[in-house]
């Protein structure tokens, strides 16, 4: 069967300086998927390359069997991918309504719509015409999210979802994650937290100096090859 996300021998490069060296991974429809790694690992890397925000690459990247290789990043977006960047980049002077809409708009039309937004996540119900900037930092990333279901996909990738949060709310949203599953959304998670990540996964990359050094199924593999494969050595 053919992967939703094919990843084929992917370099990066940001001038010279190579972060990925032939990273191949794949990802089917509805799965959960980990990118475990340190900092500077090439996690970002990986998930910026998928969304075309990197200056150059090498190998394939494929969705659903069409190459996103020479496409723009709003014409992979239509097609049905999301990033959660790492920092939300949200607009804070914007509400949490206007936010919202911006996903709705550049994405793709499909089953979920504004209001499901704050079934998803009822905090936000109260505080829809509030500016961002108002709000909490989990408020915001709950709103980062919603934009990037907002818009469809069929693949979200997330980068650091947890970054700077305290772990109620950590848990909050990593909550939410198998209900966008059901949907038939696949994810693919960038996280530092293994504990969190892989708990919700089917199965993990673990990167290490740009490079996959093991993969597979959380409860295959044990606690100390993962934590060997994070730190190297
Ligand atoms: N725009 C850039 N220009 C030059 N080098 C970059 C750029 N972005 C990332 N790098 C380098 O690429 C390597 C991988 O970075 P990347 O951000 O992908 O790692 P990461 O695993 O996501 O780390 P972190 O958890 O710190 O975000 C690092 O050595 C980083 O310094």
């Amino acid at each position: 069967m053919t992967p939703l996300l094919s990843v084929e021998a992917l370099s990066v490069y940001y001038g010279k300086f190579r972060a990925l060296f032939d990273v191949s991974l794949e990802v089917a429809a509805g799965e959960i998927v980990s990118i475990i790694g340190a900092n500077g690992a090439g996690k970002s890397s990986l998930l910026k390359a998928i969304v075309g925000q990197v200056p150059r690459i090498e190998g394939g990247i494929h969705l659903d069997g069409r190459s996103l290789d020479c496409m723009s990043t709003s014409a992979i977006v239509s097609s049905g991918v999301a990033l959660v960047p790492e920092g939300r980049r949200l607009f804070p002077s914007l509400t949490v309504d206007e936010n919202l809409d911006i996903g709705w708009q550049i994405g793709r039309r499909g089953s979920i719509r504004h209001e499901d937004i704050f079934g998803f996540f009822p905090a936000l119900a109260s505080r829809r015409k509030q500016r961002v900037r108002e709000l909490s930092g989990g408020q915001q990333q709950m709103v980062a999210l919603g934009r990037a279901i907002l818009t469809n996909p069929s693949l979200l990738l997330c980068d650091e979802i947890s970054l700077g949060l305290a772990p109620v709310i950590i848990g909050d949203l990593y909550n939410i994650l198998p209900e966008i599953r059901k949907n038939g959304t696949a994810i693919l998670l960038v996280e530092q937290d293994i504990s969190r990540s892989l708990a919700v996964s089917d199965r993990f990359y673990s990167l290490l100096e740009g490079k996959v050094v093991l993969s597979g199924r959380p409860g295959d593999v044990s606690r100390e090859d993962i934590i060997r494969s994070y730190f190297g050595g």
